[in-house]
């Protein structure tokens, strides 16, 4: 439980396990609203639950992560439970209710697997499922699963709550808040066929005031213990015909704000004209677009974008989520005083190891010039003391810590109002009045600091804004069609308009901002909401068998282009800075030059921090005989690399040892733009490490008929691949794109068993299935 938390729930125990934080994200949202429900709960992560006997009732938000496999913190948890005997008569948890909400990915094979498999759990354990489980898919947009599904939980429990308060072992706490209607707990398995995974491895406070253009009207499904507080429930909002709205020609006329922020009761003033900023506001911003040679969009354009026009007549009414109560404020000093900034506030997902910091040795260029996508080779050197704790082998990945680009924080630090305080040093802690029950500063911003450093390095500007933050935008939007339109956007009758204009579009809190000119938040209301700036992961193409010292990685060079409401064209984060760190990149040019080492942009070191990621199975078999099919095209084909990197090593040191077949299948556009380590493969195979190389050009379509892309080939070579599948217990390496290329694969190997494989009755998916059980069908993919 959280720091200064007077909870004492007994009934209701909220769980979250998350890898990268939506998961608990989700169960604090959800907390509040039990909370605020009447419901008493404890909030805990799954690592601080040892046992679930004599729990009555628990709602489990988990995500799932790497390849189908339960978020780092929940590891143990599952262990501990997956090792519960569910074969004897008992039904040790019968007196446990339950339910889950799985975060996952439609673009992975194993879709919320974790969170499916401990439903499947607790049901063979004999605990019944109060509510349907949720689970919500991350690659089409969470809040499309989860928002109805909390709506509708309170009422669940309430129900569920009083039915079983009459039961002796139960203390009656909530009985003022519980209602005696009847629902039915049995409900079947809501999973079939699982993967078995792996248990052996370790803004300002709503004061409750609406805006006074706005009528509150309180939904007809609110339940009646919600409408006591004015923090509970959904409320409908109707813009009023008052003084302070729209024209039909949708401007209005001047409006001048005063706006209180709260981090230092600054005072600062917004001037709208007729719905727009002042010239020389738009000057500042040109001015830093300028000097950062951004291609901001214009005012003009700005204006006729899709995201800003309003979507329902002012008449229709909007149900909009709670506002999220604020619970963080800021104080600044004066001067800024030396300050030793320890930015590593919590462990990083998957972490194996400490961050370090290593040398950027080089980056090489791998594709052509006119390759469409630049896919760059980093070497980084680990420094000479920390290579025993660096030890690793190739398919493990590196976290790489990444930060803000300084065009993108001076932005954000200039649209708040702050580039003034952006130096000096703030304090952070949770306000004394607020209503958030679990309030506590983010685990990832420490309480003292320099807010350019929060800004650059611990909070993901760029990620997409979720919905509360919109909601909370919402109440520090001074113009009236700015703030009808982020209305819109954040209501139940706008999650189209949500998920088309800003899911979809891939816009950031700062897209946001310079489009909704007059949306000026305090800066607490960002960190309550922004997630953390995470690393990034990257499979190492690198063997310790050559160069324990180094370790080296590929990555495609991902671009933003400027278009719909994406407000300036930007590169990747981390993949950008590589990028920058290249001259002969930056220098337009010297693009034509050939495929080689770049010049690092710097005379000085130029340092990287990484970390090594937790991965138990992506290795080279144990057995060297065992046959290994590799699949891997564009910059999936980096571990294989590695794989056939180490095994020249291995073969050459073990001369008598008998090598399994190995077999690499990758793809590219065209054989002389982006045929990523070329030369290195095709000497792989003439030396006969790798057996079999099959590529597919899928932009040569005239030369390979019918092999576009690897999936062809696979099927292709499917009578060989079959044999190797069936009779000689080969394994499957995948690595690459989730969306694109893995659900193809799969199908793939489906044929090639079902058409090669001659036994009655053999079912080919149940094969493929099995494999994974067995860990003979592994995956290292990308959404
Ligand atoms: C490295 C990685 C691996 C993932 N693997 C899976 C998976 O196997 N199955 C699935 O359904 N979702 C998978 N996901 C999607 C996450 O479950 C989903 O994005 C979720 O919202 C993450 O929640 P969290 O932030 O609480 O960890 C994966 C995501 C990442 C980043």
């Amino acid at each position: 439980m959280r720091n200064g938390l007077d909870v004492t729930g007994e009934d209701l125990l909220l769980l979250y396990a998350s890898q990268n934080g939506n998961a608990k994200v989700i169960a604090e949202d959800l907390y509040e609203v039990c909370v605020s429900n009447g419901l008493k709960c404890e909030l805990k992560c799954c690592s601080q639950v040892d046992e679930l006997d004599g729990k009555t009732c628990i709602v489990l938000i988990a995500s799932t992560t790497g390849d189908g496999e339960p978020p780092d913190t929940a590891r143990k948890f599952w262990r501990r439970l997956n090792k519960r005997d569910t074969t004897s008569t008992t039904t040790p948890l019968a007196s446990l209710y339950y339910t889950v909400l799985g975060l996952g990915d439609t673009n992975y094979t194993n879709f919320c697997n974790f969170g499916k498999s401990v439903d499947q759990k607790l049901c063979s354990l004999g605990a019944k499922r109060f509510y349907e489980c949720g689970w919500a898919d991350d690659g089409t947009g969470l809040e499309v699963v989860v928002e109805p599904w909390i709506e509708n939980l309170p009422s669940a429990l309430r129900t569920h709550l009083s039915t079983i308060q009459h039961q002796p072992h139960l203390t009656n706490t909530t009985q003022s808040t519980r209602n005696t209607r009847e629902v039915i707990f049995e409900g079947s398995c809501a999973c079939g066929e699982l993967m078995e995974i792996e248990s052996d491895k370790e803004g300002k406070v709503n004061d409750g005031n609406m805006n006074e253009n706005t009528e509150v009207k309180e939904s007809k499904d609110i339940p009646d213990v919600m409408k006591s507080g004015p923090d509970v429930g959904d409320l409908k909002i109707e813009q009023s015909n008052s003084s302070n709205s729209m024209s039909d020609s949708g401007l209005v006329s001047e409006v001048e704000r005063t706006i209180k922020h709260n981090h230092n009761n600054q005072k600062q003033t917004i001037v709208v004209e007729n719905g727009r900023m002042r010239e020389e506001t738009k000057d500042k911003l040109l001015t830093i677009a300028a000097k950062y040679k951004i291609d901001l969009l214009s005012q003009e354009e700005v204006e006729n974008l899709p995201l800003t026009s309003c979507a329902f007549p002012l008449e229709t009414k909007l149900t909009l989520p709670i506002l999220p109560p604020s619970y963080l404020s800021i104080s600044y000093q004066e001067s800024a005083e030396e300050l030793l900034t320890n930015l590593d506030t919590s462990p990083y997902p998957s972490a194996a190891s400490e961050p370090i910091d290593t040398i950027v040795e080089s980056v090489k260029r791998l594709t052509r010039y006119d390759a469409i996508k630049t896919t760059l080779e980093v070497k980084l050197r680990l420094p000479n003391n920390t290579l025993d704790k660096f030890e690793y082998e190739p398919g493990d990945s590196y976290g790489v810590l990444v930060r803000n680009p300084k065009c993108d924080v001076e932005i954000l630090l200039y649209l708040l109002g702050l580039t003034g305080q952006a130096d000096n040093i703030f304090e952070l802690s949770v306000m004394l009045d607020t209503k958030k029950k679990c309030a506590t500063v983010p685990s990832f911003i420490p309480a003292r600091g320099f807010l350019r450093n929060i800004l650059e390095s611990c909070v993901d500007i760029r990620a997409i804004p979720k919905k509360p933050l919109v909601r909370s935008l919402v109440e520090h939007t001074a113009d009236p069609k700015e703030r009808r339109r982020l209305q819109e956007l954040v209501s139940r009758e706008g999650a189209g308009e949500y998920s088309q204009h800003i899911r979809g579009a891939n816009l950031s809190l700062l897209d946001l901002l310079i489009i909704f000119r007059s949306c000026q938040p305090p800066i607490t209301t960002l960190l309550e909401h922004l997630p953390r700036l995470l690393p990034r992961a990257y499979s190492v193409i690198s063997s310790p068998l050559i160069d324990q010292s180094c370790v080296t990685f590929a990555c495609n060079i991902i671009e933003i282009p400027r278009m719909n409401s994406v407000t300036y064209s930007r590169r990747g984060i981390s993949t950008g800075w590589f990028s920058s760190l290249c001259k002969d990149l930056c220098d337009a040019e010297d693009i034509a030059q050939p495929m080689g080492n770049l010049t690092l942009n710097a005379h000085r070191d130029i340092h990287a921090e990484i970390y090594k990621r937790s991965n138990q199975n992506f290795h080279l078999p144990k057995q060297a005989a065992t046959p290994i099919i590799m699949v891997g095209p564009g910059t999936g084909v980096a571990p294989f690399v590695g794989f056939l990197r180490h095994r020249e090593k291995i073969m050459a040191i073990n001369q008598e040892q008998k090598f399994g077949e190995s077999w690499l299948f990758f793809g590219c556009r065209h054989r002389e733009r982006d045929f990523l380590f070329k030369e290195e493969l095709q000497r792989f195979e003439q030396k006969q490490i790798l057996n079999h190389f099959i590529v597919s050009f899928s932009r040569e379509e005239e030369i390979n008929i019918g092999s576009k892309y690897v999936q062809h080939n696979i099927v292709k070579h499917g009578n060989v691949l079959a044999n190797l599948l069936f009779n000689l217990q080969a394994i499957i390496y995948i690595c690459g794109d989730a969306q694109n290329m893995a659900k193809d694969v799969f199908e793939a190997f489906v044929n090639v068993l079902d058409v090669h494989v001659d036994i009655p009755d053999f079912k080919p998916r149940e094969y493929l299935a099995e494999m994974q059980l067995q860990r003979r069908y592994l995956q290292d993919i990308w959404a």
